[in-house]
């Protein structure tokens, strides 16, 4: 379990993290998300243990990550491709990772044909595109099969079929009881691979929570329905305070949940023909989060 409790951080005069907590549990994925320059990054590294947080904590498996007996086996991340020793060969890497953990290089071949990488594996790093770094850093922070998974922004440069297959890797690796966590600005990107989400937004947590728990807290949560007896639906929603406006071949409801809209509906003998709560996507959600946030700093 990889955890942050009231994360602050100062940089450059500018508070960039304040009061962060999140929790990325065993066996799921959780997905960090928010705009450039939200603090994400800067939150990974106090992480591991790369810079020191101004105040709070940072934890993996209960402890700081700078306690870790075998680093790679408790924590395994990856931040940015930017540090790969640009004249070391793929192969080269992936060994001298190996061997400063004291793991058998026999690991590299099939961790290198896990990433699609055998095959460029003796080329120089150097050579290599934004998308083969990101794979060869994504090895590296595998390599040594850890119990938790950090990585900042990893789809950056992949292809569509490297993001496919990193969707898959990160479920895989999730299924197997490992707390991932990753980062990234696209946030219809995490909407397809973390069950659980955390939205960062000026160095704060505006939501945290599954994709389902985070749509339901929307102020403005809306359920679809459908009905053959549409209009006298509608009428009757509209009689019981309700506002409603036309989506599709049916409507969307206003100012109640799906069962109060079941209830009033199906009690006055009319009939549904579709009834669901109108999932938001994560776009819809943070844009609601950080308006509302501003309207409550605009009226204090
Ligand atoms: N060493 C530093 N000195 C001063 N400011 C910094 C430093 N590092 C980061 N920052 C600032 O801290 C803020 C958060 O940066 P961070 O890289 O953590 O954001 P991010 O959410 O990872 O963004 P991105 O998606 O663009 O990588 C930004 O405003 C950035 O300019």
């Amino acid at each position: 379990m990889i955890e942050t409790r009231s994360v602050s951080k100062q940089l450059g005069g500018k508070q960039v993290l304040a009061d962060v907590s999140l929790t990325a549990e065993d066996g799921h994925v959780t997905g960090f998300v928010g705009p450039n320059g939200a603090g994400k990054t800067t939150l990974m590294k106090i992480v591991a243990c790369l810079i020191p947080a101004d105040s709070g904590a940072a934890a993996v498996n209960g402890r700081p990550f700078s306690d870790a007996l075998v680093p790679a086996r408790t924590l395994g991340v990856y931040l940015s491709g930017e540090w790969l020793p640009a004249r070391r060969s793929g192969e080269d890497h992936l060994r001298f990772v190996c061997e400063t953990q004291g793991f058998p290089t026999t690991r590299v071949r099939p961790m290198l044909e896990t990433v699609g990488l055998w095959g460029a594996h003796r080329r120089e790093i150097r050579t290599y595109s934004l998308g083969m770094r990101q794979r060869l850093g994504i090895a590296a922070a595998l390599i040594g099969d850890p119990a938790n998974i950090m990585l900042d922004e990893p789809v950056n440069g992949l292809d569509p079929n490297g993001v496919i297959w990193l969707r898959r890797l990160l479920r895989e690796q999730a299924a197997c009881g490992k707390a991932v966590l990753l980062s990234s600005h696209l946030m219809t990107e995490l909407e397809l691979v973390a069950d659980r989400i955390v939205m960062l937004h000026e160095g704060k947590v505006v939501r945290a929570g599954t994709l389902a728990e985070l749509a339901s807290h929307t102020a403005d949560s809306e359920v679809y329905i459908a009905s053959p007896d549409l209009g006298a639906v509608v009428e009757l929603l509209c009689a019981q305070g309700l506002s409603t406006r036309p989506e599709g071949d049916g409507a969307l409801v206003a100012g109640a949940r799906a069962e109060r809209v079941g209830q009033i509906v199906f009690g006055a003998g009319l009939s549904l023909s579709h009834l669901a709560p109108r999932i938001h996507s994560l776009e819809d959600l943070f844009l609601s989060s950080t308006t509302s946030d501003r309207k409550q700093e605009e009226a204090a």
